[in-house]
């Protein structure tokens, strides 16, 4: 009989590594060329899989980032394609489409002048599209930013990096932050940074912040925004600014729909999430 082939089964023997994509949480991300046929004619993949060394709790991160993309079909989320085990097992890679033309952060900057606030105004949608899909899978992304927003082709976005992405699954209404190595706390909702507290609408605090990069073509960060000028910025001092009411500026030539929307965003935010009045 015809063995059955599971399309998502990828052998190591014909992953190829051609790129290095950049460094995650956990695990680094390589573009590899995935070729059975060894024609050269191999499909291109991104790869994330484990830093060398790294201990079993991130194994286990990548256990859930994998079991969490394999749920996941929208047109505005990065598609996965399988698996690549590795040493018998021991080693697992997970293997996603791969979008030649990098994330927004790589792509605005580029292509400014082809980028109208139409255009702009399309891809702040698909990632709501994207993010609301998510959030009816009760999964919060805990990650969204421009960084993390791949594109597809000019008129398309798709949401990535899920590395911190975790299941509510269990009917609990927030997720308790633990020790993160390195948290985008920019990014970050105050009941993030003040209760390490982790709501759905944390993730509409971080969409706030994402629509700030796309108005500003991600060329003003919000980690330099947001940079008090009383010397480096700690946490403390960033939940200081935050509680004092200060927010990113309206970026130039932003209209005013759009700060509107910004507002509808924070009030999205405010509703939702409990703890914000202690803010
Ligand atoms: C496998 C890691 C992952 C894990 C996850 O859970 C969701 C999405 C991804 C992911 C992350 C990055 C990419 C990329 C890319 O980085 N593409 C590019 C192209 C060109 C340039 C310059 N830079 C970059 N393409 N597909 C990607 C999927």
């Amino acid at each position: 009989p015809i063995q059955e082939v599971d399309p998502t089964v990828f052998d190591t023997r014909f992953l190829r590594k051609i790129d290095d994509l950049g460094e995650g949480h956990f695990g680094k991300v390589e573009l590899c060329q995935y070729d059975p046929h060894g024609d050269g004619r191999g499909e291109l993949v991104a790869v994330k899989s484990l830093k060398p060394n790294s201990k079993g709790q991130l194994a286990c991160h990548l256990r859930r980032e994998i079991d969490t993309m394999r749920e996941l079909y929208h047109r505005n989320i990065v598609k996965y394609k399988g698996v690549c085990s590795e040493e018998g097992g021991r080693t697992t890679k997970l293997i996603m489409e791969y979008l030649p033309a990098g994330s927004l952060k790589d792509y605005l900057p580029r292509r400014k002048h082809q980028t109208d606030l139409k255009r702009l105004l399309q891809y702040a949608l698909q990632i709501c599209q994207g993010m609301d899909y998510l959030g009816s899978q009760r999964f919060i992304h805990r990650d969204l930013a421009a960084r993390n927003v791949l594109v597809e082709n000019e008129s398309t976005v798709k949401i990535g990096d899920f590395g911190l992405t975790m299941s509510m699954k269990e009917d609990k209404s927030y997720y308790t932050v633990k020790e993160e190595t390195v948290s985008p706390v920019y990014w970050y909702a105050p009941e993030c940074l003040v209760d390490c507290k982790f709501y759905p609408a944390s993730d509409v605090w971080s969409f706030g912040v994402t629509l700030y990069e796309l108005m500003t073509y991600c060329e003003s960060s919000p980690t330099t925004m947001l940079r008090s000028s009383e010397g480096p910025m700690t946490l403390t001092r960033l939940v200081e600014v935050l509680m004092a009411g200060r927010r990113l500026p309206c970026p130039p030539r932003c209209p005013d729909t759009v700060r509107e929307l910004r507002e509808v965003v924070s009030s999205a935010h405010q509703g939702c999430s409990l703890s914000l009045s202690l803010i």
